[in-house]
């Protein structure tokens, strides 16, 4: 029988890498988890025990280091342009690259200002506690004509304490659930967002780090002003914000658990609950997923 050898890739995956810049005593950092993935003309490294077409994983981790020094950490994004068209266009049998980079950001720590009459606080240059919460992501592809980014974030954690109602929904034998006219909505937004940028005819990348920032508060801003009769209708708007408000972005998918809080019954305890004590399950937890993209605009975010 014969056998084909199908998709395949290949890199080291998770290198972690923090880049600090001392250009004053206000220092910067950069925390990231890289990962490449090279393909190409890869078909005999796996058939015939020829190395001839690799370019050994422990290179491309030690060119992910290098960069970090050569040309530094702009954006998580422009990081990842640069490495992706180094491995493509400096090596013959790889035709594509894929990098994908978390991003794990930090807060400055503040001691108390001695110096002030007033109580304030002054920030220390070369302290820093991380924010354990969102993790910004992004995800390049080059092929040697194209790049692809796709930006994102997981891990951010909203919740609306009212405007959040859920009823009219199909009933059968099964359900249970009790209809919703004032509720808690909470969730854990993974997002992807795809940039038009294709890095053809020299055009010119879009400022990263800005774009992050305002896709991010316009999806926050979408969640806390929508009126919400589902966890749909806000992903919906929260998707919609972003691409009528960001004209470099052209489709959004969002993954958003519903992080259920259930009303605890506290009628044993001789104690009336008006919307007040919650039990906030874990799991399990309903998912909702989505993608809103600009008419004309052919998805490609991958659903995970
Ligand atoms: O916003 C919601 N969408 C649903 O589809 C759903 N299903 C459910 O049980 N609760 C909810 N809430």
């Amino acid at each position: 029988m014969a056998h084909v050898l199908g998709q395949n890739q290949y890199g080291k995956a998770e290198n972690r890498i923090v880049r600090v810049y001392r250009d004053s005593t206000r220092h910067e950092i950069k925390d990231l988890n890289v990962s490449v993935a090279l393909s190409g003309d890869l078909d005999d490294v796996h058939l015939t025990g020829s190395n001839a077409n690799c370019l050994p994983t422990d290179t491309t981790k030690n060119t992910v280091y290098a960069f970090a020094k050569e040309y530094g950490i702009e954006s998580a994004e422009a990081f990842g342009i640069t490495l992706a068209k180094h491995f493509v266009d400096n090596n013959e049998p790889i035709h594509r690259a894929r990098i994908r980079i978390e991003e794990y950001t930090w807060d400055r720590i503040k001691t108390p200002d001695n110096s002030s009459r007033f109580i304030g606080s002054e920030e220390v240059g070369h302290s820093f506690s991380r924010n354990g919460g969102e993790v910004r992501t992004c995800e390049i592809t080059y092929d040697g004509t194209t790049v692809q980014v796709i930006s994102g974030l997981k891990d951010l954690v909203v919740m609306n304490t009212t405007n959040s109602e859920f009823w009219g929904y199909i009933k059968d034998r099964y359900t249970t659930l009790k209809e919703a006219y004032d509720r808690i909505l909470a969730t854990q937004v993974t997002a992807r967002w795809k940039y038009s940028f294709t890095g053809v005819d020299n055009e010119a990348q879009p400022n990263w780090n800005r774009s992050y920032a305002h896709v991010r508060r316009h999806m926050l801003e979408a969640f806390a002003e929508t009126y919400s009769y589902s966890l749909q209708q806000t992903l919906h708007a929260m998707g919609t914000r972003v691409l009528n408000n960001r004209a470099e972005v052209d489709e959004v998918r969002l993954e958003l658990p519903n992080k259920h809080h259930f009303l605890v019954d506290l009628e044993p305890f001789g104690l009336k609950n008006d919307n007040e004590v919650y039990y906030a399950a874990d799991r399990m937890y309903g998912l909702i997923e989505g993608t809103v993209h600009r008419e004309g605009v052919v998805p490609v975010i991958p659903v995970a």
